[in-house]
């Protein structure tokens, strides 16, 4: 069965629609890249298949789910905004994720916290953007989950933290997990990708698996991306 399954999707904002009869299978197990130009609707889409926006056309299954509580259980969400109340600590945020995730660890999020080394007695309010960001992967990956949506998860690190923060997202993945990375930053994430999806316009304008596209196109997934939307 397929992780993601989404036929004839479409999601409108008023009037301008921003997802556009988009199609897209990805089998669990892999870790694959959501790419593209500003506004062309990762997001969006993202959005739908974490369940935080209701209103659309088309068919999505989550594992066999319409996106809803029993596909929440399974699906870890990092938006790509700061979701968590600034005035709460780290140590708070990760009992808020212990009592309302049944697949979550705390164990392992202490352990990516001390990895990332944060003071978990720090309040949110008090972190930089990239601090803040390293505590949001902390907390989202820390669940067993069957999909990971991560949203821009590391637009606010240093280019040397970087590589920290893609070891911490890999680390004890559950082997069956699908990752979706929403991303701007390819040359960063390539290391880490098994399989890539190019939007345009609300639509899926490609897809394939990293090693066949770079053997195909005989170019890297960041020179591919610069020469598909020039
Ligand atoms: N709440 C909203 N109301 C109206 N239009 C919206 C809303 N959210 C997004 N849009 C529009 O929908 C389109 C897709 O936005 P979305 O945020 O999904 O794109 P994106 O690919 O994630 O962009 P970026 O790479 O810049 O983050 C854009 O044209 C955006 O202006």
């Amino acid at each position: 069965m397929s992780a993601i399954s989404i036929r004839g999707l479409t999601k409108d904002y008023g009037k301008f629609r921003a997802i556009n009869g988009l199609d897209l299978e990805l089998p669990p197990g892999q870790i694959v890249g959501l790419l593209g130009e500003n506004g062309c609707g990762k997001t969006t889409l993202l959005k739908v298949l974490a369940g935080a926006l209701t209103q659309y056309g088309g068919e999505v299954s989550i594992h066999g789910h319409r996106p809803g509580p029993e596909s929440k259980a399974i699906v870890s969400f990092l938006p790509d905004a700061s979701f968590l109340p600034d005035s709460a600590t780290i140590d708070f945020c990760i009992r808020m994720y212990d009592d309302f995730f049944a697949d979550f660890s705390r164990e392992h999020a202490s352990d990516l916290i001390g990895f990332f080394g944060l003071d978990p007695s720090r309040k949110l309010s008090t972190l930089s953007k990239g601090m803040r960001e390293k505590a949001q992967i902390a907390l989202a990956m820390s669940r067993r989950a069957k999909v990971y949506l991560l949203d821009e998860p590391i637009s606010g690190v240093d280019p040397a933290a970087r590589d920290i923060l893609l070891q911490a997202i890999i680390r004890d993945l559950p082997p069956e997990a699908l990752v979706l990375i929403s991303t701007h930053l390819i040359h960063d994430l390539e290391p880490i990708l098994d399989g890539v999806a190019f939007m345009r316009y609300g639509q899926v304008l490609l897809t394939g698996d990293v090693d066949d596209l770079r053997t195909q196109h005989g170019v890297s997934i960041d020179a591919l991306f610069r020469k598909v939307y020039r």
